[in-house]
């Protein structure tokens, strides 16, 4: 049975190691994109100023910032990734409802996550990054190989941007349109608004929401969304996306009825969201980071926010939630945890070494918590294993 279906979780992808070669490679492909960089139209004189302006400008502070957060294993987007995809294997091979067994918590194998999987399970998992590796290309060759009659793509963001989730799209159509057109290529929706989805954010956040030991009216949550240019906000298609839609109960989005609007899909996930926590959710708003300078982006930004809560609103207690990541990356780990601490606390300095959240700055708040992204948690792999059974059943 397993033979006829594969999943291919699809993320964005990092680095190969943190010098600066391997960083430029990789900033080259992802910002060489022209769904991410889409101008100006002209794809020579884009490349021009991707390679000579953009990509020369900030190679240092990238490749540093990435040193920040790696690991022995690797980049954390990476090895994470392989971790749910394991653990969504295991799944697989389990009876729905059985209870996880201790195998797997064992912890992430640095290479492959598909070759050890039971022949019995639903269907084989597969890892493939957008930029970087596992490339596309080399993922879809392994599956073509195998024989698989069916795919289902299972992109890694909750919210539709062009930047993001069609790139990933587009890519896998493109790649199976050429080496396998007969494979079936099925495609999990934006799951922005999935019930599913709303309750393992909700298992995540519950525990540091409810370990706070006096509820106070100066705690804060602040949804921290990745931004896009504010001219992207408009543009979107599903050109290129050759896949069908899988359908499921739990989630909203049709094309015709949900819309391909990142602001849209962000609202509709913060609103559930905090309906889903009732009374735990302190005070929040909503603010996107990672910005890149040349025009507007998504506003208001979040390291100027996170100044202005502490200095402006009285905000002591702070926590961050940022759900457009799934996994934790370079993103939520340098720029929330790293520089978005020190800036909300009201320090100066490289001081993201520091193991405690707490600080005494005069004008910052008093403490800090990143609250995780979904990544390996157990509610997030159930998530995407019942999709992916709802899909084997249809
Ligand atoms: C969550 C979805 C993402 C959207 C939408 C997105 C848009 C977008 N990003 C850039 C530029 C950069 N992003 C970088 C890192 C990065 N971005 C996402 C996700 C989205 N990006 C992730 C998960 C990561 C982390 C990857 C990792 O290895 O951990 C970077 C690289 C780092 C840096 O130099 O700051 C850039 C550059 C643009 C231009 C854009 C939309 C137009
Ligand atoms: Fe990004």
């Amino acid at each position: 049975m397993s033979a006829r279906r594969a999943v291919l979780i699809v993320n964005l992808g990092s680095p190969a190691s943190t010098a600066l070669e391997d960083v430029r490679e990789y900033l080259e492909e992802f910002l060489g994109d022209p769904r991410v960089i889409d101008r100006p139209r002209w794809r020579w004189l884009r490349r021009t100023i991707v390679n000579r302006i953009i990509i020369p400008r900030r190679l240092k502070n990238s490749a540093h910032a990435y040193s920040q957060i790696w690991t022995k294993q690797g980049s954390p987007l990476i090895t994470t990734s392989r971790s749910v995809c394991e653990k969504l294997a295991a799944a697989l091979s389990r009876p729905a409802n059985a209870p996880p067994q201790q195998a797997d918590a064992s912890p992430t194998r640095p290479d492959e996550a598909a070759p050890e999987q039971s022949d019995h399970a639903l269907a084989k998992v597969y890892l493939g990054m957008r930029y970087g590796q596992p490339s596309i290309p080399e993922i879809a060759a392994q599956i073509a190989a195998t024989g698989v009659k069916k795919v289902l793509i299972f992109p890694q963001y909750p919210h539709y941007a062009m930047s993001s989730w069609e790139t990933v799209v587009v890519r896998v159509c493109e790649e199976f349109a050429k080496r396998a057109p007969d494979i079936r290529l099925d495609c999990v929706k934006p799951f922005y608004a999935d019930a599913d989805y709303i309750d393992a954010l909700a298992a995540v956040c519950r525990p540091y929401l409810e370990a706070r030991p006096n509820p106070a009216p100066h705690d804060h949550l602040l949804f921290s969304y990745h931004g896009i240019p504010v001219r992207h906000v408009d543009i979107a298609s599903l050109r290129g996306v050759t896949a069908n839609f899988v359908d499921h109960p739990l989630a909203q989005w049709t094309p015709e009825t949900g819309g391909l609007s990142y602001v849209e899909h962000i609202k509709q996930t913060t609103e559930k969201l905090l309906l889903r926590l009732g009374g735990l959710a302190p005070r929040h708003s909503l603010a996107y980071q990672s910005r890149l300078v040349g025009e507007p982006w998504l506003s208001p930004y979040t390291d100027i926010e996170l100044v202005r809560l502490a200095q402006e609103e009285g905000v002591r207690r702070l926590f961050v939630l940022c759900p457009a990541f799934t996994t934790d990356c370079l993103e939520t780990l340098e720029e929330i945890q790293c520089q978005g601490r020190d800036s909300f606390l009201g320090a100066n300095g490289d001081k993201c070494d520091s193991a405690s959240g707490d600080a005494g700055g005069s004008l910052g708040g008093d403490s800090f918590q990143q609250i995780p992204c979904l990544n390996d948690h157990p509610a997030y792999i159930d998530f995407l294993a019942s999709r992916v059974r709802h899909w084997a059943a249809s």
